[in-house]
């Protein structure tokens, strides 16, 4: 078997009483696409930290590529997060940068790249994304939500990743506009040959963007299967959560 690119095994959280992930074991092969679905507050959230280095779970461990980057620092985590991209929930842009900065934010910090081929690759990347090089210059306040989400997008795929972790990348989106988002992280994630690992409370999104889908109930993943089983899991969980009900084992999170 390949050597997954990402690899949890019995990650446990908590804080204070409050036992957030228990025992959740969970592989991503490579350029494979895994949504992870479930509730609010199922610690979601919490898990694509714990994967990403920027929380350290109380047990278990965490594998990028076969090494084991649970308790990495500096170089091992610094060599991790080169191949790793993120777009975060809200995303995430600096107010305070041009929209080139932001997706060029990770190269010119590197200190490698000089600026001006840091925004020919900004630039170069913003056309991925269907984004002209005249929005280069400009703020995030100056463009609307859903260019800002092809903003992130850009930042997340700049540096060609080979793992990428999308966190509700189509939230706060109108549904044309999110279904344009995912025909673009489809076609970039493709085309880079990148595996992902997204949440989302968006369905319609799942069903698109996955290969596989996989469910995070009371701490652990309870169900995980193809994209197209999901609407007839047999589970009782995956069902009442894929059709929405309020009727079902899972309580509402109010
Ligand atoms: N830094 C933190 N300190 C204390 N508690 C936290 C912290 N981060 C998350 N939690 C708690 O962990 C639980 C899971 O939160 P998380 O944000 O992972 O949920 P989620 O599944 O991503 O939810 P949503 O779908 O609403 O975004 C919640 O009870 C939350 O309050």
């Amino acid at each position: 078997m390949t050597t997954p690119i990402l690899s949890l095994q019995n990650v446990e959280k908590r804080f204070g009483k409050n036992h957030v992930l228990r025992g959740v074991t969970l592989d991503v092969a490579p350029g494979q696409s895994l949504v992870v679905i479930g509730g609010s507050g199922s610690g979601k959230s919490v898990m694509l930290k714990s994967a990403l280095g920027l929380m350290t779970p109380d047990s278990g461990q965490i594998l990028f590529n076969g090494e084991d980057v649970t308790q990495a620092k500096g170089k091992t985590r610094a060599r991790m997060r080169e191949r790793v991209g993120m777009l975060f929930q809200s995303g995430a842009l600096f107010d305070s940068l041009t929209v080139w900065e932001n997706v060029a934010f990770r190269l010119v910090n590197s200190g490698v790249v000089s600026r001006a081929k840091a925004k020919d690759r900004a630039i170069e990347t913003l056309s991925k994304v269907r984004l002209g090089a005249d929005v280069a210059d400009l703020y995030p306040a100056e463009i609307s939500g859903g260019m800002q989400k092809r903003v992130s997008l850009a930042r997340s795929i700049i540096s060609k990743p080979d793992l990428i972790f999308f966190d509700e990348p189509t939230t706060g989106l109108d549904p044309i506009t999110a279904d344009a988002i995912n025909d673009l992280i489809i076609e970039q994630v493709r085309g880079l040959g990148a595996a992902t690992v997204s949440i989302t409370h968006d369905m319609a999104s799942a069903r698109k963007i996955a290969d596989e889908v996989a469910m995070l109930f009371e701490g652990k993943i309870i169900w995980r299967g193809k994209a197209s089983e999901v609407e007839d899991s047999g589970n009782a969980y995956v069902d009442q959560f894929v059709h929405g009900r309020a009727e079902g084992p899972i309580q509402p999170a109010l």
